[in-house]
């Protein structure tokens, strides 16, 4: 299976800039997503490998065969040989399952035989074997879905794209089809770029993710890089819930840091690379605030502080509450309820990420996971 390499892609409609220069290399065999909010040019950038979209500049290679490069060469999208799945799942209605799944293979004049034995492989591979003979309007929604995956395997694809693939879908099904998807990928090995605005999906599907924001990269990295070490504080805020606080570097010997941050006491000594002093804005995640139970038999670190509890909430599996450092809202959350009324809690230095103003304008860190 190939790997794939967009180089420099810039595409402009009319005035508006869709993509800007993006560069991505997605591995054999992985599963990359693109994540980013709506309007960001993901769908744009799927397009582009697809062949549906020409871009104004820059290049795709698919391994070692260039299928665009600006001015020079553009091969059209059915020789491309990309495994094509949208949110619509555009399914002929009109043709059994079988059919459907079949037709890619009798475009490309696959003797029946041989189509006939592939359609029934990839249908038990999309658990849809059973149904065969059915028509779109008798399945589900997800069922719907599946056909539209087992159609892009039909013809093994060098690339399987999917964009938004389970958007249509209620919250459990796409939960589960997520969870299919990956052990289906796995199986087949087909290197996938997926397209979503859904970080829960990105993070739970994804070897490898690309955080876009108007049509730039901002950050490549593993779903655990993205969140636990967010190259700025666009990624940060959009992957995951972000507490973001002002704070003031008043020491930095290129190691640690140490940080006035308004609301607490003491100053805190964090991990940080950057000699810079002044103010930045720190950021720390809700799971990551330690509460502080138990009052006088538990050590304190000196980072604590005590303030009222604004807003709780009871989410099932985890509780919510909302207080207020330095007049910020910041939210908490534990597995185990806390005290009402109060809360004491201390900010882990471990867990704090800190940015510069300036942070977001220097492309080449976007790729490499900030530490
Ligand atoms: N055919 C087009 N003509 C004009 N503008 C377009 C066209 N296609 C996309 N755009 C614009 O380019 C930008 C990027 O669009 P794109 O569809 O790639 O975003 P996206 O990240 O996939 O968003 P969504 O999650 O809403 O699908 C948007 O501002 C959009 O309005």
């Amino acid at each position: 299976m190939p790997s794939l390499q967009l180089n420099k892609l810039t595409k402009q409609f009319a005035e508006h800039t869709a993509l800007h220069e993006v560069s991505l290399t997605v591995r054999d065999g992985e599963i990359f997503t693109l994540l980013g909010p709506s309007g960001c040019g993901k769908s744009t950038t799927l397009w582009s490998i697809a062949g549906l979209h020409r871009p104004d500049s820059g290049s795709i290679a698919f391994g070692d065969r260039v299928v665009f490069d600006h001015g020079h060469v553009n091969i059209e999208p059915e020789h491309r040989n990309c495994g094509v799945v949208f949110q619509s799942y555009a399914i002929w209605p009109h043709l059994s399952v079988a059919a459907n799944v079949g037709y890619p293979l009798k475009l490309r004049k696959t003797p029946k035989a041989e189509r006939d034995r592939r359609v029934r492989e990839v249908l038990e591979l999309v658990e849809l074997g059973r149904h065969a003979d059915r028509y779109p309007h008798e399945l589900s929604g997800g069922q719907q879905q599946r056909v539209a995956l087992a159609r892009a395997l039909a013809h093994p694809p060098d690339l399987l794209l999917l964009d938004e693939p389970f958007s249509n879908l209620d919250a459990k099904l796409r939960d589960r089809s997520r969870q299919w998807l990956k052990t289906l990928q796995s199986q087949v090995g087909v290197t996938t770029v997926f397209v979503t605005h859904d970080q829960d999906e990105a993070l739970s599907v994804s070897d490898r993710v690309a955080v876009m924001d108007q049509g730039k990269v901002r950050q490549v990295g593993t779903p655990t890089e993205i969140y636990e070490h967010p190259a700025d504080l666009f990624v940060a805020d959009f992957v995951g819930t972000a507490n973001i606080l002002a704070a003031t570097v008043v020491e930095a010997d290129g190691a640690h840091a140490v940080l006035r941050v308004d609301g607490v006491g003491e100053p805190l000594k964090v991990p940080h690379t950057d000699r810079r002093l002044g103010p930045v804005r720190i950021c720390i995640r809700p799971e990551n605030i330690e509460i502080q139970r138990g009052g006088g038999d538990v050590r304190r670190p000196h980072h604590t502080l005590t303030a009222k509890v604004d807003n709780q909430a009871y989410l099932g599996d985890h509780y919510r509450y909302t207080i207020r450092i330095g007049g910020t809202p910041v939210i908490v959350t534990t597995t185990r309820p806390a005290a009402t009324g109060e809360l004491t809690v201390s900010l882990p230095p471990d867990d704090i990420r800190v940015f510069h103003e300036e942070a977001d304008s220097n492309e080449e860190n976007h790729h490499a996971p900030v530490h």
